[in-house]
């Protein structure tokens, strides 16, 4: 908590919500007084004068103290309300650097609760201590204080209520804090349930599962709800005992009061000030105690916060003096040198001795069973993840040497899921080019098989819902292979992205592919199940189990390679080999 406030509060502005703070403060300590002089000096002796006079210097004082709270809130709010801001703005630009392994570590649903309802609960606390928490103690003391000067034989009362009040409040504090810790997991998992619900919505009706899904959101539901109650039951008990002790003390301070008074010992100005005093003081002593409550809860966020923020991404650059620049005189080219990986947590590599090089104008094909490693060998090209051993290079450098954002201005890549923003097909096209004119756009779409239907949805201004929702799951992956060939690059990547297009079009495209001036001067690489998509290639690689087990062109593993004889067979009897 103390390293968000310091890192993220404007000092100025914390100092104008204090002075305002102290301004309201003195005025309601001096309201009292006012009060004492205006019944003791004015009423008991019938003085009119007196009386107006107190009366106007008692609404001065109130204004004043009206306008100095109104600049507490005003200055405390804004502050608060920036200090989100920041962090949100620190949380977004942490995440989109993160590597796959820190999604897998946090979770999706737990990063988006982080980034919003813990993000709310320092908002709400950095209210409640540039107000009340500097608030009650001064409070606190200067009315303990006040009241003693006034008359320190009504003190005793406090002998017994604070304690009382003291016990209370340690008591509902206990059981409560941590009730407030545990409801911030509960609705990290609510969170989880109710994405998987909404990414999964097809599936879920499909296999007729919605009162599964139900029962088991309700069952988040009803745990968060459960915590959330008991936790707000137990502080809403602070009230009705607050209220109680105060009636207590206040029944106190008339008893020992009225007996002083009745004694001559006393005025009664000064039993309505001590009066005043005494809820003053009780009053300060709950708000100190409820932020007892706050604090905890929102250090718990601060904490959930700060493990992220901290967190050093696992992909990271060498540093900035010891970085290697590529060289763009350097024709592109590929290069695997004895790479290998494997998933943390796993017990076997998910990739074992690679090896291979590639020239610019090359397509290096790979096939392979599902789970062989295909994806992830793409994967390691622009560092989505590290490789452990080897060495892979990028025109001639190796990509651990040089900056990540150098890395992937020479990758353009269309993932195993064509993922579309919401916005226009032009929007999403020039995504990785901001540059590319209408003309480079319409001659990617040609290429990508995606003229015609883009034509008929209204041209490159046609709106892509989130997700790209209005495409089918083909036109998406089309127009995420036209995005990728409008990046000029030395690299492109085509992970299984032509398994949605029938052979015709897989084979047109190819053939387009093939003749664009831009990616013949480039490495492409095509991740792909059909051998008729990589019988062209000029070299392809057989995995099997996260090894190659074969390279070389269609026809030399046609004749030498078992494992790929097996893929050309499997695809016969089902109909497609007939295309290789
Ligand atoms: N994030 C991950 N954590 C742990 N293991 C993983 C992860 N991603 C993939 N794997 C494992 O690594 C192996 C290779 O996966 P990969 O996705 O590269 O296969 P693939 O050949 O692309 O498969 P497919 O054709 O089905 O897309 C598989 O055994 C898979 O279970």
């Amino acid at each position: 908590m103390i390293k968000i406030a310091r890192k993220n509060l404007v000092w100025w502005a914390v100092t104008l919500a204090v002075a305002f703070l102290l301004v309201q403060v003195s005025c309601d300590l001096y309201l009292p007084t006012i009060t004492s002089d205006l019944i003791d000096k004015g009423i008991a002796k019938n003085d009119t004068a007196y009386i107006w006079q107190q009366g106007i210097k008692m609404m001065l004082v109130s204004v004043i103290g009206l306008v100095a709270a109104g600049g507490n809130v005003y200055f405390a709010s804004t502050q608060a309300m920036k200090v989100g801001q920041k962090l949100r703005s620190q949380m977004f630009s942490k995440v989109v650097n993160f590597a796959s392994r820190e999604f897998t570590d946090f979770g999706d649903a737990s990063l988006i609760t982080r980034t919003t309802n813990d993000i709310v609960q320092i908002q709400n606390v950095m209210v409640t201590i540039l107000r009340m928490m500097l608030q009650s103690p001064i409070m606190l003391i200067a009315a303990g204080v006040l009241a003693f000067n006034r008359e320190a034989r009504l003190t005793k009362v406090f002998l017994i209520s604070l304690p009382i009040l003291a016990i209370c409040v340690i008591v509902i504090m206990y059981f409560a804090v941590p009730l407030f810790k545990s409801i911030q997991k509960k609705t990290d998992r609510i969170n989880l349930v109710f994405r998987e619900g909404l990414t999964g919505v097809r599936v879920i009706r499909a296999f007729n599962q919605d009162q599964f899904e139900q029962d088991r959101f309700d069952g988040a539901n009803q745990d968060y709800t459960k915590t959330a109650m008991k936790a707000y039951t137990l502080v809403s008990f602070m009230f009705p005992v607050m209220t109680l002790i105060l009636s207590g003390t206040n029944i106190g301070i008339i008893w020992l009061g009225g007996h002083l008074i009745a004694d001559m010992q006393m005025q009664v100005g000064n039993l309505v000030a001590f009066m005043t005093y005494a809820t003053q003081i009780l009053m300060s002593f709950m708000m100190l105690s409820m932020v007892f409550v706050f604090v905890p809860r929102a250090s718990a966020s601060a904490a959930r916060i700060n493990e992220v923020l901290t967190r050093p991404s696992s992909v990271s650059d060498v540093p900035v003096e010891q970085q290697q620049q590529f060289d763009a005189t350097q024709p592109a080219s590929l290069t695997f040198k004895d790479v290998a990986f494997k998933y943390r947590g796993a017990e076997k590599n998910a990739l074992t001795a690679v090896n291979f090089a590639a020239h610019a104008g090359q397509t290096v094909a790979i096939i392979g069973g599902t789970g062989s490693g295909k994806s992830t060998l793409v994967n390691l090209i622009p560092r989505l993840f590290n490789h452990d051993q080897g060495e892979i290079l990028v025109n001639g450098r190796s990509i651990d040497q040089v900056a990540q954002h150098d890395l992937h201005d020479l990758i353009s890549i269309t993932q195993q899921k064509a993922v579309l923003f919401k916005g226009t097909i032009r929007s999403n096209l020039q995504y990785g080019y901001e540059q590319a004119t209408d003309e480079v756009m319409w001659r990617a779409l040609e290429i990508a098989q995606a003229k015609t239907f883009v034509e008929e949805s209204g041209g490159l201004d046609a709106v892509v819902e989130q997700n790209g929702g209005n495409f089918s799951g083909g036109q998406r992956q089309r127009l995420a292979i036209a995005r990728t060939i409008i990046k000029p690059a030395s690299i492109y990547v085509f992970d299984d992205s032509f398994s949605a297009l029938d052979f015709k079009t897989d084979a047109q495209l190819r053939l387009a592919l093939k003749q664009d001036q831009q990616v013949q001067q480039a490495v492409t690489v095509i991740v792909a199940q059909r051998v008729s998509t990589v019988a062209d290639a000029d070299l392809i690689l057989v995995l099997e189990d996260g090894q190659v087990v074969g390279q070389g062109t269609h026809q030399e593993l046609k004749a030498t390679n078992a494992t790929y004889r097996q893929i050309i067979e499997s695809q016969i009897q089902e109909g497609d080999g007939a295309h290789a």
